[in-house]
């Protein structure tokens, strides 16, 4: 059945629509002189009727989406149309000997006519244009284009002819062809059809249209003719139509009648299934007198909807009214509900069809079952995750492929429900006063056992609890009808609290749903015990093994095939009148427990074309559990953080989640959506990073005397500005041979090194706002977001290591940390030509880790077209471990460069070893025939180190015997760098 009617458009809504009517929307191949009429099918207007085609796109221009989220709605559009009349298929007669086919138009505009005619009549394939260039096919759209039309089921194509070899005088013409897509050799079918080619001067010229040429055939398509040929006039013959001529276009038009009908039995396609028929299947939902399928459900009441006439009004306000929760307007989360009991009939027959969950409940011996008069068989279902609303669109689905989603959704009423709370199942129990007139419930506050309790009638390991009734429960979401009394299980280690019922006719607390605001719903397992962690993680129920054998359901067979007595008759009409749309939160969440797939995926895709700032931040938090549309809909709340953060939905969010009522999950979601926020990703580095390499330029571009005076002074500080020869870094360590290295080759290079500022022994030389304008804002900015992202880069390798992942955390807070600038000159090629020379000496860094930023990509504006060229200068190489070469890292545009310095090293015991590297100079230019110079280049790079005070001494989990003796950060930093500078 899900093959037979194809949905609209995955991605339309249902919004445009008049949500008091709930009839099925129309299909777009219906007649205009149906007797139903439909909103959805006014965009079938005429003008529709035939569609034009493009040629410069693939696809028929015009294509109607259907307003309904799960249209019956084919591709067929509204270029097809079928005639009212009978529906028997291949174009069979009924009775009143009409006979029904199906008609399709299509239009195609030909333009450059003169062009054309002058190609096609000329005696070569190819002829010189005005400007002298050749003119081939490639230059005319309706030689080019191929495009299929109906619903793909015809090729449309306009073939230019052969030369005449027949030396013929009559001069060349074009042919149409149309080949069908869709004979089934295999079967040797064939399909009749009245073809009709014509052409009309183009309207556009503002006189109405007139047929210039047509042609009407009867063709047989078949094997061996499955393509229509169709000569068309000669070019020249058309233009001697003024308006042609004048146009220089014309339009072929193609129309294509054929019976409706299955055109292949082996495949049954919804285009052929007779409309009356499927109407006939949607009527029969909620029959009493054919249905053997009762869905006993809850209904509840709309927010603020008055009881009519209702007793309890003048009992208690309450229970007249939806209950309002602490605020004063109305809170899903509030303690009170008011719902009563509703029954829909529903046919074993299609339930079994439509989804694998059914199919397998009801073929399992298991079942309630009880006989109504005339020994029909009853299957008695009560539904514990869903409300009436949720039922009766699911089941509308199953028989008919289509329902109706609610505009404006509160995904908390989806996760606070049924199910969340509330189940049909107390109600039942109950088994007193009046289970069809509103009830209302109040739950007992604090009580937070209701996720437990619902779900022990639906899916928990209930085996603690000898009184459950659903101590066989594997998994289920719906259970079968109980006929006796039995408490409630629940895995809640807390005391019961049972909620009061508060009806009407009864202040009893008995049998009372024990309900909690927890808020979430999870889905079922399908394994045998439904664990905690189950109740967490999704797990469809589609394909998931354990339903093939009886046994999975919630009640032991033998005390619940006593059959139940229904005190009251149901004094609700059936068919039930459609109650208002369904949640589609609600619809994803009984699709996926019920094993399908296609509806949830309709959901999804409802509720992510209709997600808003305003509204997302509830949808995020009711669907935690839920990972693929919970990751849709995080994406969102980062991609719309600006909108959302602002939101009034996002501040009450806040606030239930800070007063429990979204549960533990609540939190945890809020935390992985703030640590998202604030991931490097997420922060929009590249401006920041761009931004400190300007600043960073005008630097190095200030005066010597002026940068002089800023200078590096004291390693124990290592602020201030450090010029070309002072450092130079290498692995030596001894103080002696790093002068002689710095005599022989210094680093050509000039570097600007700054620290927390905040230090209250040490201070940062910051030059003067005058001289360098924003430069200290930009790099204490700077500063701190390298610190989070050293944070965070950490936390993985805590993780990585074993370690708690916040282990880092308290050692590295203090941001004992130094940010490098580096400029490297532009520089004789004959001064790098000394040994040992580099830009920067092999060495490795001396804290944790350092966060490296070449001069990534410089977008240099050449020419007058804007072009962009970019160009990176490179240099900086790393060594491979293991062979001891140095590779180049090659600038990556929009990333940077992480390198493992010293001291993690050492605290890792060389689990993860620091990286070997070097700055080399790039190609130089050549200057004249004796000399070259080599590129300007500057980096950035932030040295990450523990908190001066920490002492480094191997992990816990780096192994056994600590290679190198513990040392604090501050020792080994200062020595390092004393060493390295003059
Ligand atoms: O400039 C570079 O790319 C690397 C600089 C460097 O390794 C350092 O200063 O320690
Ligand atoms: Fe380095």
């Amino acid at each position: 059945m899900s093959d037979l009617v194809r949905t609209a458009s995955p991605l339309s809504s249902s919004p445009g629509r008049n949500s008091d009517s709930f009839e099925r929307p129309s299909f777009p191949w219906q007649s205009r002189f149906s007797r139903r009429t439909s909103s959805s099918l006014s965009a079938a207007s005429p003008s529709n009727l035939q569609a034009a085609w493009d040629p410069s796109s693939a696809r028929p221009s015009s294509r109607q989406t259907g307003s309904f989220t799960a249209s019956a709605s084919g591709s067929w559009n509204s270029t097809t149309r079928q005639h009212p009349g009978s529906s028997m298929g291949f174009g069979g007669q009924d009775a009143s000997g009409t006979r029904q086919w199906t008609f399709m138009g299509f239009e195609w505009v030909v333009r450059d006519v003169h062009k054309l005619r002058d190609f096609v009549e000329g005696v070569h394939d190819t002829t010189e244009s005005e400007d002298g260039s050749t003119i081939g096919m490639d230059d005319f759209e309706i030689l080019k284009l191929a495009p299929l039309v109906g619903d793909d089921k015809f090729k449309l194509e306009v073939q230019a002819p052969v030369p005449n070899e027949n030396g013929d005088s009559k001069p060349p013409t074009l042919t149409l062809c149309i080949t069908s897509q869709i004979l089934d050799f295999a079967h040797n079918y064939e399909m009749n059809a009245t073809m009709m080619a014509g052409i009309k001067h183009d309207e556009r010229i503002g006189a109405r249209p007139e047929w210039v040429w047509d042609e009407h055939v009867d063709w047989v398509f078949r094997r061996e003719s499955e393509v229509w040929d169709c000569p068309l006039p000669s070019l020249s013959a058309l233009l001697e139509n003024p308006r042609i001529q004048q146009s220089d276009s014309f339009t072929i038009c193609v129309q294509i009648h054929c019976p409706v009908g299955p055109l292949f039995p082996q495949h049954p396609s919804a285009y052929y299934v007779p409309r009356d028929l499927l109407e006939g299947l949607e009527a029969s939902l909620d029959n009493p007198n054919t249905g053997d399928v009762r869905f006993v459900c809850l209904e509840r009441m709309p927010p603020d909807a008055e009881i009519p006439g209702s007793p309890a009004s003048e009992a208690s306000p309450a229970t007249s009214r939806r209950p309002s929760s602490s605020t004063s307007s109305y809170s899903p989360f509030s303690l009170q509900t008011t719902a009563r009991k509703r029954v829909i009939y529903a046919h074993s027959d299609i339930l079994t069809r439509r989804s694998d969950y059914f199919a397998t409940m009801l073929s399992s011996t298991f079942s309630e079952t009880k006989l109504v008069p005339g020994d029909r068989k009853l299957y008695t279902i009560v539904v514990e995750e869903a409300d009436f609303e949720t039922v009766y669109w699911l089941l509308k689905y199953c028989y008919a492929n289509w329902l109706s989603f609610k505009d404006h959704d509160d995904p908390r009423l989806a996760v606070e429900g049924i199910g969340g709370g509330w189940s049909a199942r107390w109600l039942i129990q109950q088994q007193r006063g009046n289970e069809w007139d509103w009830t209302a419930f109040t739950k007992r506050p604090g009580d937070d056992s209701t996720v437990a309790s619902a779900r022990s009638a639906t899916s928990a390991e209930s085996n603690q609890d000898p009184n459950a009734a659903t101590s066989t429960t594997k998994g289920k979401s719906v259970a079968t009808e109980p006929s006796s009394v039995s408490s409630p299980t629940r895995s809640s280690p807390q005391a019961p609290r049972a909620p009061l019922k508060v009806s009407n006719s009864a202040t009893s607390s008995r049998q009372t749903p024990s309900t909690t605001r927890r808020p979430l719903q999870p889905p079922v397992s399908g394994s045998s015990t439904m664990s905690n962690i189950s109740r967490t993680k999704p797990v469809p129920l589609a394909g998931s093994a354990g339903y093939s054998s009886s046994g999975h359901y919630p009640l032991s067979p033998r005390t619940q095939r006593q059959s139940t007595v229904i005190s009251t008759p149901d004094p609700h009409p059936h068919p039930t009148p459609p109650p208002p749309p369904a949640s589609a939160l609600a619809i994803y969440q009984v699709a996926h427990r019920y094993g399908m797939p296609a509806l949830a995926a309709l959901a999804l895709d409802h509720m992510m074309s209709t997600i808003t700032p305003a509204t997302s931040f509830s949808l995020l938090l009711a669907t935690s559990v839920w990972d693929e549309l919970r990751t849709l809909v995080e994406d969102y709340v980062v991609e719309k953080w600006d909108e959302v953060s602002v939101s009034q939905e996002f501040e009450q969010c806040c606030q239930e989640v800070s007063s429990g009522e979204w549960g533990p999950d609540g939190g945890k979601t809020l935390m992985t959506l703030f640590r998202r926020l604030r991931s490097p990703s997420a922060m929009g580095y590249a401006p920041i990073i761009q931004n400190a390499f300007a600043k960073s330029a005008e630097f190095f571009r200030m005066p010597v005397d002026v940068k002089d005076s800023l200078q590096w002074e004291d390693p124990r500080a290592n602020r201030g500005y450090v010029k070309i020869g002072r450092e130079r870094v290498t692995q030596a360590t001894e103080a002696a041979e790093i002068a002689a290295l710095r005599e022989k080759a210094p680093d050509f290079k000039e570097t600007m090194e700054i620290g927390r500022d905040w230090d209250s022994v040490w201070k940062n030389q910051w030059p003067q706002e005058t001289d360098a304008p924003g430069f200290k804002t930009t790099m204490l900015d700077f500063f701190q977001r390298c610190h989070e992202l050293h944070v965070h880069v950490m936390r993985s390798i805590a993780l990585g290591l074993d370690l708690k992942e916040m282990f880092f955390d308290n050692k590295i807070q203090e941001q004992s940390h130094n940010l490098r600038l580096l400029s490297y000159r532009p520089i004789k090629r004959a001064l790098l030509d000394n040994e040992g020379q580099a830009r920067a000496g092999a060495h490795s860094d001396y804290g944790t880790l350092t966060l490296l930023f070449q001069d990534q990509v410089f977008s240099i504006q050449i020419s007058l077209l804007s072009k962009l060229i970019q160009l990176q200068v490179g240099g900086l190489e790393v060594q491979n471990p293991h062979t001891g070469a140095f590779i180049p890292a090659t600038p990556i545009p929009g990333t940077i460069v992480v390198n493992v310095a010293d001291l993690l090293a050492r605290w890792s015991n060389d689990v993860l070893r620091s990286t070997l590297h070097r700055v080399v100079a790039p190609p130089a230019k050549p200057l004249n025939q004796q000399e070259a110079i080599t590129p300007a280049r500057q980096s950035i790079a932030f040295f990450c180190n523990p908190n001066f005070s920490a002492e480094i001494a191997c992990l816990p989990n780096c192994g056994t015997v600590a290679k190198y003796p513990p040392i604090s950060t501050e020792a080994y930093i200062v020595g390092r760098l004393a060493a390295t500078y003059t």
